[in-house]
């Protein structure tokens, strides 16, 4: 007989007995889910709820989300079933086979009981990090199902739809550059409208070669396929050198893994050691690199003027010259819809620049719910990060992004610029040119250093950075 380790009840209004005994064993595979364990049997007193575990029967429709999470949490662990006809539901966590067979309980509706420690999810964290070929390495090891630490709590699997595909599907707007050519107004107002509301845009007729963008992502998939002895030397949590590989940058702060890993390669204000970028694709990101300076500084021109400020304005405040570029891989994931590929999150900085390839996955959130961002070849992916939300006054606004676990057999590959301030200890905030008494200044003056040290001490959970520097 093992230990006791909780109980629960819940309050269903009027229901069937079906809904309860439903609600019975989702509530309680919830609560194991929770509590990371891995090792679970569960007796149940109902013959149609256990049949549901391996037969398409009739799941009450309210409860249908919830039952297809925990059927696929279920897939996850070790997991058995049995029918037993006293009254109420147990669910016994072990860690061998000695199984206590019967519990007969009173009242509560579930009991839940163990015989082994508690799952130590720190401790497979640590390991996890420890083998330093992320979730790659994890894919070629040939696993069928993910480990534990990489599956999200049941309130983030339940919203994460894949949405629908169809040709009428709400898109970010699309802003072709060559248009400055015909009326620069009419781009300016369209980029500022795009800045102000969703927060994204795609820009096409950038001007950087189709043969560039496609030998930037090679490079990137490439580097991230190279045997494992190639990747683990570079496997390292600190940026100090100014590259970096890891899997998860909040790996040891968020509550569940993510199906991804990244190399982090610091461009400016002072760029990383040509030497010490890997060399499968140190030519491609130098390159990458400058690309990306000559189109973030037409857009910061585009953005200042949509502010009805100087041209000059963001440029001159260095807003392009702390550069951070990341090179995403999100290989096949086997169990997508227990997982997330990157966590709902804002950018800190000022302008993200996202070459994404053919694969798909990521998501916006606006209003309507959340969209696609639809792979376009050619067309970069340009989002307002928080930090210049605040000087803006939130004339224009970050927006919430995250991308979905990887159900395609090819790896999904992005490259992402991070542009912010050069200048880590002057003072910023809403520029004084976009606050007045009607309108007065939503955040106070910080340094960008306290802001950077802000985002690292928390997840990427979804939850604004912006709130902390409100006034
Ligand atoms: O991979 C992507 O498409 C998005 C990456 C992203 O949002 C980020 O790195 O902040
Ligand atoms: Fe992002």
């Amino acid at each position: 007989m093992g230990e006791f380790i909780g109980a629960f009840s819940g309050f269903l209004e009027i229901q069937t007995a079906l809904v309860a005994e439903f609600y019975g064993v989702i509530h309680a595979m919830e609560e194991a889910q929770k509590m990371g364990l891995t090792n679970v049997w569960l007796e149940c007193d109902s013959v149609l709820v256990c049949a549901a575990f391996t037969a398409r029967t009739t799941v009450p429709w309210m409860l249908r989300n919830r039952w297809n999470t925990c059927l696929n949490f279920c897939r996850t662990i070790r997991f058995r079933f049995s029918i037993h006809f006293t009254l109420n539901l147990n669910f016994l966590h072990t860690n061998n086979d000695s199984y206590s067979r019967f519990f007969p309980m009173s009242s509560p509706v579930a009991t839940a009981l163990s015989a082994a420690p508690p799952y130590d999810r720190a401790k497979a964290v640590k390991e996890f990090d420890e083998t330093k070929v992320g979730v790659k390495g994890l894919v070629d090891s040939g696993i069928k199902a993910i480990p534990p630490i990489f599956v999200h709590p049941p309130e983030t699997l339940a919203e994460l739809k894949r949405g629908s595909e169809s040709e009428s599907a709400p898109e970010i707007p699309t802003v072709d550059l060559a248009a400055v050519q015909g009326s620069r107004a009419a781009v300016v107002e369209q980029i500022r409208q795009a800045a102000s509301t969703v927060g994204f845009f795609q820009v096409i007729n950038h001007g950087v070669p189709e043969q560039v963008l496609r030998r930037t992502l090679a490079a990137v998939k490439a580097f991230h396929e190279q045997p494992a002895e190639a990747r683990v030397p570079v496997y390292r949590r600190e940026v100090g050198k100014g590259v970096s590989y890891i899997s998860n940058v909040d790996l040891f702060q968020s509550k569940a893994a993510s199906w991804r890993d990244t190399i982090q390669l610091r461009m400016g204000p002072t760029a990383v050691d040509p030497i010490e970028i890997p060399e499968v694709c140190r030519e491609e990101v130098v390159e990458w690199d400058k690309e990306v300076v000559r189109v973030s500084s037409v857009l910061y021109e585009l953005l200042s003027e949509g502010l009805g400020l100087g041209a000059e304005r963001f440029r001159e405040m260095g807003l392009g010259e702390g550069r951070i570029m990341v090179g995403h891989y999100y290989p096949f994931c086997p169990q997508p819809d227990l997982t997330v590929g990157l966590n709902s999150h804002a950018d800190p900085g000022a302008l993200t620049v996202l070459l994404q390839d053919h694969i798909g996955g990521l998501q916006v959130e606006t209003p309507q719910g959340w969209i696609h961002v639809k792979p376009q070849p050619q067309a970069l992916v340009i989002n307002i990060g928080d930090f210049l939300q605040i000087i803006s006054n939130e004339a224009y606004k970050s927006a919430h992004h995250r991308v979905l676990a990887n159900h395609c057999n090819e790896a999904r590959v992005s490259v992402a610029v991070f542009l912010n301030p050069s200048d880590r200890e002057r003072l910023f905030g809403p520029l004084p040119e976009l606050t007045s008494t009607e309108k007065p200044a939503l955040y106070r003056n910080f340094t960008f250093h306290e802001f950077m040290t802000r985002f690292f001490k928390k997840e990427l959970d979804g939850k604004s950075l912006t709130n902390f520097f409100r006034q």
